[in-house]
């Protein structure tokens, strides 16, 4: 039913309306359009009780225009509209500048440089000016310290434990001066939440510049991989594995010389020369197609120089040593495999005591279940498997040769086998030399203190009474009497019989390889 309709049906008449409300497009019109030609001519203008306009009329839009409440509105909304363009297209073109006049850098925590940039950052520069001084600072600082325990020598000073801080740009952002006029925002961030592989949240760095100054950036990764290497000269950096990643053990170690390593006769030179030929002739490798690596295994008793020789080994050719602790918990096969995969440049595999991993392949039950963390299958796959890496001189020590799998001891896994055995005469003399050779000239001391060592069977017998029991001891032994007499040519001699090992006499005497101090 219709409006019409209702109305009539209610007996009043329908309402009719004024012509000048006939067309809300056209209010000036008075010509008497019909009501019906226009869709829009039923719709109100004004509200209901809206003010009527001055002529009489109901508010058109030229009123609407000469309102002051709604042009002021409609003024306001303008400038509004206008400000939120004009900040658009500020940000437009701040951003369009950007990417044409800024350069960024992002470098990972993951990557090498990341590292050795904090610490180029953290350079004290030259003094930069007024102006520039008051721009360029590092506003939040960081520390990073480690520690090391002071050898006796060092330790005068009464500390045992020495620490080195570092100071590094704090998370945030920071402005330096490379050069006059070259100035470089910095932004250390960390990015997400902590990384499985360290526990640690993940960090870049990011370096803005300038386009035009954007040659600066090979001077800066130049300049801080310099730097790092001058932090390491004259030293070792021993990486060890942390969770999935190789961390730097401490700080870097002064090279230990390889004459202070004394093996039996020859051993040393033997090592170093097959090493040093491995290293000459990858051609030979790849021509024939063998796999480019080496593995050695050093075995004996405790204390006899294996770790001290690879250390040394490692600052002669101007390599790292990566060390695995195969029974570490949480050491798995995968986890040695990806580690083996990752190795650091220029580092030699240390894998020390590897017969812990080899005891737990005869305890696995039928299950398969070991309690043990990394499987002897599995370090021989790291060692020589699909996923072994290439350019690799691996070590592997141990005290048990006994308990090593044959699987293990084969070409290509291991290459050469040596035994670092208990002192022997050799070792005794040329450790004397090093100890005493200034001040012992005519060698005299070195003969009664030789002789004393025979006495006691401490070679494996004595040559000349047979019922003197077959002993040895090691060069750690050694050494430690001749630290401990530093200087003191009668003190050695007549505190050899500390070297007896425990193994050989009563409870009483002092165990294997410890020196104790005279009451
Ligand atoms: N042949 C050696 N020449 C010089 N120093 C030695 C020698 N053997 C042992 N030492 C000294 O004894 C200490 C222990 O030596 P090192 O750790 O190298 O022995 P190791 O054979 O690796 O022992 P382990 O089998 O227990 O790991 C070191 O301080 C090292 O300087």
């Amino acid at each position: 039913m219709t409006p019409t309709s209702l109305s009539q049906a209610m007996g009043s008449p329908a309402p009719t309306m004024p012509s000048s409300q006939a067309s809300p497009l056209n209010p000036s019109s008075t010509a008497s359009t019909p009501s019906t030609s226009s869709p829009l001519s039923h719709l109100p203008l004004a509200a209901p009780g809206s003010t009527p306009s001055p002529s009489g009329t109901p508010l058109g839009l030229d009123n609407l225009f000469t309102n002051p409440v709604f042009a002021g509105g409609l003024g306001l909304g303008a400038l509004g509209a206008a400000a939120a363009f004009g900040r658009r297209a500020l940000i437009s073109t701040a951003q369009l500048l950007r990417r044409q006049l800024l350069v960024n850098i992002e470098i990972s925590k993951r990557d090498p440089s990341y590292p050795w940039v904090l610490a180029w950052l953290a350079q004290p520069r030259d003094d930069p000016g007024f102006l520039a001084r008051r721009i360029c600072r590092l506003r939040n600082l960081s520390i990073s310290t480690t520690t090391r325990s002071l050898t006796r020598d060092e330790a005068t000073g009464g500390g045992k434990i020495h620490a080195d801080f570092r100071v590094q740009p704090g998370f945030g952002k920071h402005i330096i001066r490379h050069s006059p006029g070259v100035y470089i925002a910095v932004k250390r961030e960390k990015a997400g939440t902590a990384t499985t592989a360290t526990g640690e949240p993940h960090e870049t760095l990011t370096l803005t510049l300038l386009w035009m100054h954007r040659h600066v950036l090979a001077d800066i990764f130049t300049e801080a991989h310099a730097l790092a290497q001058q932090a390491h000269e004259g030293r070792t950096v021993v990486y060890t594995a942390r969770r999935m990643e190789w961390a730097v053990l401490g700080q870097p170690r002064i090279k230990r010389p390889l004459g202070s390593v004394i093996l039996d006769k020859g051993v040393k030179e033997m090592l170093v020369a097959d090493v040093k030929e491995f290293l000459a002739s990858q051609q030979w490798y790849v021509e024939r197609g063998v796999p480019y690596r080496r593995g050695y295994l050093l075995y004996g008793p405790p204390g006899t120089g294996k770790t001290s020789f690879i250390q040394a080994l490692a600052g002669e050719l101007d390599y790292n040593v990566a060390m695995i602790n195969l029974s570490e918990q949480g050491m798995t096969d995968d986890l040695l495999a990806h580690l083996l995969t990752q190795l650091p440049e220029k580092s030699i595999l240390l894998l020390e005591d590897v017969d812990a991993a080899l005891v737990n392949r005869r305890q696995r039950d039928p299950d398969g279940y070991t309690g043990r963390t990394v499987t002897a299958s599995g370090l021989l796959n790291a060692l020589d498997g699909l996923a072994a890496g290439e350019d690799r001189i691996t070590f592997l020590t141990t005290n048990h040769i006994d308990r090593l799998d044959p699987a293990l001891i084969r070409p290509g896994r291991v290459d050469m086998m040596v035994r670092i055995g208990e002192a022997t005469r050799y070792q005794a003399a040329e450790m004397w030399d090093r100890y005493y050779g200034d001040i012992d000239t005519d060698h005299s001391g070195r003969e009664r203190f030789l002789q004393r060592m025979d006495e006691l069977g401490l070679f494996g017998g004595s040559e000349t009474d047979p019922s003197v029991p077959k002993r040895h001891t090691s060069t750690a032994a050694i050494q430690g009497l001749f630290q401990f007499n530093k200087g003191n040519i009668e003190g050695a001699i007549g505190m050899v019989e500390a070297l007896i090992p425990r193994t050989f006499e009563a409870e009483e005497t002092s165990p294997e390889g410890t020196i104790k101090s005279p009451a």
